[in-house]
């Protein structure tokens, strides 16, 4: 008689290894002991002192999103390979792990996304806060019209040090923060206009309107990108903020950091 092994059992058959998102202790143990069977833990910490670890810099909530993260991270670090077949268990409606999903690593889709938030100086939190917030004007535009942006993120002491105002500040006296929905319909109009938003550490938005003046000198950045996208890898080498940056001419968004192009993505396929 078949039974769901039968049915499902695919599902689990020839993968090169588990990914564990946040395992409790005895369920790590329960699968570490399976003989041959290469284990990856995944979460925010390694709560079960995992000899394979991958950090992730927030818990994502979205399933999906958590799960190509963790294989980006994965990739990076070298600890799993390029076509690799790989079992994820994770949670989707509680703590435990209630989900099963069976993917396969694609170098070729790196985004390089794990580099921006891994070893940022600014919360992850923030990143993604703007990352979104980006991603979305590149998808919708302004009223239908394409715009770019230029958001610089962190560190921001030192960026308004290199940088001097096109035009009065709208966010001079206030304390508002990204990720925030009106603050973010804020940032949408003011994006039209030009120069660079400045947010701080914590998400505080420090400045719009700002020209930004680093030191472009042996930066490197693709060819046809202009001066939005020289002065947003330059900020990066000479501080230690990111810059995610949108351009009005192909749409791209992009994100640097010490002064190099470390992710690109096209916001219609994010
Ligand atoms: N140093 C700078 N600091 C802040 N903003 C800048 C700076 N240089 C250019 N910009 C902004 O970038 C806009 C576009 O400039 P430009 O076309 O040269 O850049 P780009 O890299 O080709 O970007 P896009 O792909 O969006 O066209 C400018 O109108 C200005 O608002
Ligand atoms: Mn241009």
């Amino acid at each position: 008689m078949a039974g769901l092994d039968d049915v499902f059992g695919e599902l689990f058959s020839g993968v090169d290894a588990v990914m564990l998102f946040a395992p409790s202790g005895s369920y790590y143990e329960q699968i570490t002991a399976i003989d041959d069977l290469e284990v990856i833990v995944v979460g925010t910490e390694n709560d079960v002192d995992a000899e394979t670890f991958v950090e992730l810099p927030l818990e994502f909530e979205d399933v999906s999103e958590r799960i190509r993260f963790a294989l980006e991270g994965a990739l990076e670090k070298n600890v799993i390979d390029d076509g690799d077949t790989l079992l994820c268990a994770t949670s989707m409606f509680n703590d435990d792990i209630d989900t099963m999903c069976r993917v396969r690593a694609n170098s070729d889709q790196q985004t390089g996304i794990y580099g921006l938030f891994a070893k940022s100086r600014a919360d992850p939190e923030v990143i993604k806060s703007v990352l979104e917030l980006v991603i979305e004007l590149g998808q919708k535009g302004q009223k239908g019209k394409p715009v770019g942006a230029l958001f610089v993120v962190g560190d921001a002491g030192k960026v308004m040090n290199k940088s001097r105002p096109l035009s009065y500040n709208p966010f001079e006296k206030s304390h508002v923060h990204v990720g925030d929905p009106i603050v973010n319909v804020m940032l949408k109009e003011f994006s039209r206009l030009d120069g660079a938003f400045i947010i701080s550490d914590a998400g505080k938005i420090v400045s719009a309107y700002r020209y930004l003046e680093p030191s472009a000198e042996g930066v490197d950045i693709p060819k046809g990108l202009g001066t939005r996208h020289m002065a947003g890898g330059a900020i990066t080498r000479d501080t230690n903020a990111i810059t995610i940056v949108l351009s009005e001419s192909d749409g791209l968004v992009r994100a640097f950091k010490g002064g190099e192009l470390i992710f690109e993505v096209d916001p219609e396929a994010y």
